[in-house]
């Protein structure tokens, strides 16, 4: 026998998952994973027969893929814990398959757009969270000189609103003004980070919103023709022509148009630094689903025709987006009730990306699973410094891990959310696949059984922005 073989004999690990058919970055097959230090230390066949394990996680039936990326929402601490804070949505994201998100600079209070605040939010966090967590600052008029101590901290990049975010009273998040916009590219661009777009023009939705509702028209097609795909390109095409002259990398969150995608992809064909993120919900509700839903699936950008979401999945399955978040922007569910212009605009998405884009993207539309994986995880971690520690099962990696059974359908009911208000446009969507279990560095953090579901130890930890790979999605 040889030494190599003789020395696998004897590993040891704290946890195997065994049997399942494994997502890797290139093909789907089954195999075991050994965890050891809450890092993959194996991916083999059969290793149960040849090691020993502390503890042995039957996946026999199940799909194992890297934990989900969700490198948008809004967790609304502090302050605004009330709509939803760490504890809550972190476990919707933990049984959604989610292993670390990125908490957006709003709509907290202070808005992450200074250390104090960044500060503040890290101590509400601190033993909370149920999986990893990064942060990100923000960019508003007045703090250009602010960013440099954030990335200082951490934060994995900055984001910026072109139109106005919503939210009441003082010291919440504004938009910038162009010359906030142009000298904030500046120094982002000095400080080697991303600037992320909420990319809609605000004269444009200003306007069309004003005359709306001064016409008594306040219906949802009313509120989603207040905000055209044109507002959207108008703004995209500033943002890039701005970068262009700063050199700033660009992220576009949110995307809704495939001819806003167009743009991006030609930016990125000259040789620009920009990505580009559109959500679940634009990618499977219609605006039939908010006339017939109402405010519950209000969001902005709106939800857009079929025809439209048709042309978006195909620049998703072109490799035209990089990434898939979920922009989860809940609020107490009394704000969802008022008229369309009234109500809070945001989706509470979180505890469905996952299964959502299994389900369409797999399930019925045939995309190979380590496709979604790229947009869902790999390049998420790529792209804010996260990898090569998070991202995909590889050896080295931390094991986070989603867990799937991709033969149980169940229908999502309000009982099964646990975010802090229990709507969501999704309760009564039927569902092609289910998150069994979820691993963050090979804890257990939440498991569903057919008796309920388990929220295990709250071991999230706070991941700081380092260099990675630079930032770099290809080559
Ligand atoms: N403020 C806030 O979270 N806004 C988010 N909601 C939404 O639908 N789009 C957004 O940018
Ligand atoms: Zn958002």
């Amino acid at each position: 026998m040889g030494q190599f073989e003789q020395s696998e004999q004897f590993e040891q690990f704290e946890l195997i998952v065994r049997g399942g058919m494994v997502v890797l970055s290139n093909e789907v097959r089954p195999a075991d994973i050994g965890i050891r230090n809450g890092k993959i230390a194996a991916v083999v066949d059969d290793l149960t027969s040849r090691s020993q394990a502390a503890q042995v996680y039957d996946a026999s039936g199940l799909y194992i893929m890297p934990g989900m990326i969700d490198a948008h929402v809004h967790l609304n601490e502090p302050a605004l814990g009330h709509w939803e804070g760490f504890e809550t949505g972190s476990a919707a994201l933990a049984a959604g398959g989610c292993t670390t998100y990125i908490d957006m600079p709003l709509n907290g209070v202070p808005p992450t757009v200074r250390l104090e605040a960044l500060e503040k939010k890290l101590a509400l966090a601190d033993g909370v969270s149920a999986v990893d967590f990064a942060l990100w600052g923000g960019l508003v008029p007045g703090n250009v000189e602010r960013l440099a101590e954030l990335a200082e901290a951490g934060v994995i990049g900055f984001k910026a609103f072109m139109s106005c975010p919503g939210g009441e009273g003082e010291d919440i998040f504004a938009e910038v003004d162009e010359l906030t916009l142009y000298e904030g590219m500046k120094e982002i661009a000095r400080l080697g980070k991303v600037l992320a777009l909420h990319a809609e023009s605000e004269p444009i939705v200003s306007k069309l919103a004003k005359e709306a509702v001064a016409a008594g028209k306040r219906g949802a097609m009313d509120f989603v023709n207040s905000r055209p795909v044109l507002a959207e390109l108008e703004a995209v095409n500033r943002a890039l022509f701005f970068a262009e002259l700063t050199g700033c990398a660009l992220h576009f969150v949110h995307i809704s148009s495939s001819e806003a995608v167009e743009l991006i992809s030609s930016a990125k064909a000259r040789g620009m630094n920009v990505t580009v993120e559109t959500c679940p919900h634009y990618l499977t509700l219609t605006l039939e689903d908010v006339v017939r839903l109402g405010a519950v699936a209000k969001c902005a950008p709106p939800l857009r025709s079929s025809e439209e979401q048709e042309r978006l999945w195909a620049a998703v399955r072109a490799g035209k987006i990089d990434i898939i978040a979920s922009d989860h922007s809940p609020c107490p569910t009394s704000m969802k009730d008022g008229d369309m212009f009234e109500a809070w605009g945001g989706i509470s998405g979180a505890q469905s990306s996952l299964e959502l884009m299994l389900d369409e993207g797999h399930v019925r539309r045939g995309i190979p699973l380590p496709e979604l994986s790229k947009w869902l995880s790999l390049n998420p971690a790529k792209r804010f410094g996260l990898y090569p520690r998070k991202g995909e099962i590889a050896i080295g990696m931390e094991a986070d891990l989603a867990i799937i059974d991709m033969g149980e359908s169940y229908t999502l009911a309000s009982s099964d959310l646990l975010q802090r208000h229990k709507h969501s446009p999704y309760i009564g969507r039927s569902l092609g696949c289910r998150v069994k279990a979820t691993m963050v560095r090979g804890n257990v953090v939440y498991e569903q059984k057919p008796d309920g579901v388990k929220l295990t130890a709250r071991t999230g930890r706070w991941i700081r922005y380092d260099e990675g790979n630079g930032g770099k999605l290809y080559g």
